[in-house]
């Protein structure tokens, strides 16, 4: 199901990939962009198959919640991949691509973007990475993404985190978060907790049926929260 991209550089003969090499450095984006959509496609066939299933990490809460200042910490202890949903959407509206206005719109409603457009940017990532554990931050959002995602990746998250926190100190943290983001707004915001409740909540319910959310009070600092994040992943020997 997983496969890896590769340089273009990676399949030549060296001779050919130096000369590539030497071609990029003279003509720069140029003799790039030549090659951009190779380069960029999972080669098939040439890229072996993952041996295993990444070790996948959902990581949910509502908006400021502190899902994505917990997420850095748990990179550089436990050495993941940190893909936001949110962040591969906004790289999608700078990079113009003809989604955008539309996903643009959505963040600016509070709303979910639709469900495949979610998680092929997210299986893209993952299949364009060596690395073999990922947080999927900020995403299932809703019954539809989880189910989306299941159809299409066909893989059960090893883990699931739920930072719990109260809604008022989600609301101080987003008005402050200055960012520049077009959501971080209390009309925004309203919006975006009424869809947190509405259709998040029943993925961490699910997830809990499961015996996979890890739920954490996240309040305090974040050294504080932190604390209660270590122990679930230092408890897993394959992330050792
Ligand atoms: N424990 C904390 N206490 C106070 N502020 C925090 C805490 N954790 C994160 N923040 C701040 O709150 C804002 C939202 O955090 P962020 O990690 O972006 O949340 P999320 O990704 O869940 O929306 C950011 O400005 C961040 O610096
Ligand atoms: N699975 C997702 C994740 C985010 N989005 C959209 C809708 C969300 O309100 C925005 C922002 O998400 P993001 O995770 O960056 O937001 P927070 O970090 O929780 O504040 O992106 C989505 O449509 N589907
Ligand atoms: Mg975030």
């Amino acid at each position: 199901m997983w496969r890896r991209t590769t340089l273009l550089s990676s399949l030549m003969p060296s001779s050919k990939a130096s000369l590539l090499h030497q071609m990029q450095a003279a003509y720069g984006l140029k003799i790039w962009g030549a090659f951009s959509t190779e380069v960029l496609k999972p080669a098939k066939g040439r890229i072996p198959p993952r041996e295993k299933p990444p070790f996948i990490t959902f990581v949910l809460g509502g908006p400021g919640s502190g899902k994505g200042t917990q997420c850095a910490k748990i990179v550089e202890t436990f050495g993941f991949t940190h893909l936001s949903a949110g962040d591969l959407l906004r790289k999608e509206i700078s990079s113009n691509s003809e989604n955008g206005a539309m996903i643009l719109n959505m963040i600016k409603e509070g709303k979910i973007v639709p469900s495949d457009m979610t998680v092929k940017l997210i299986q893209r990532a993952i299949e364009s990475s060596e690395n073999d554990k990922f947080l999927i931050d900020g995403f299932p959002r809703s019954e539809e993404n989880r189910q989306t995602y299941e159809r299409i990746v066909g893989e059960e998250p090893n883990v699931v985190l739920f930072f719990d926190c109260p809604e008022e100190e989600m609301v101080k943290r987003v008005l402050s978060r200055n960012q520049g983001r077009v959501d971080d707004n209390i009309d925004t915001m309203r919006k975006r907790l009424e869809v947190f409740t509405s259709l998040n909540l029943p993925v961490i319910n699910y997830y809990s049926e499961k015996g996979k959310l890890y739920k954490i009070r996240a309040v305090g600092t974040e050294d504080e929260i932190f604390e209660q994040v270590h122990p679930i992943f230092a408890a897993f020997e394959v992330l050792k």
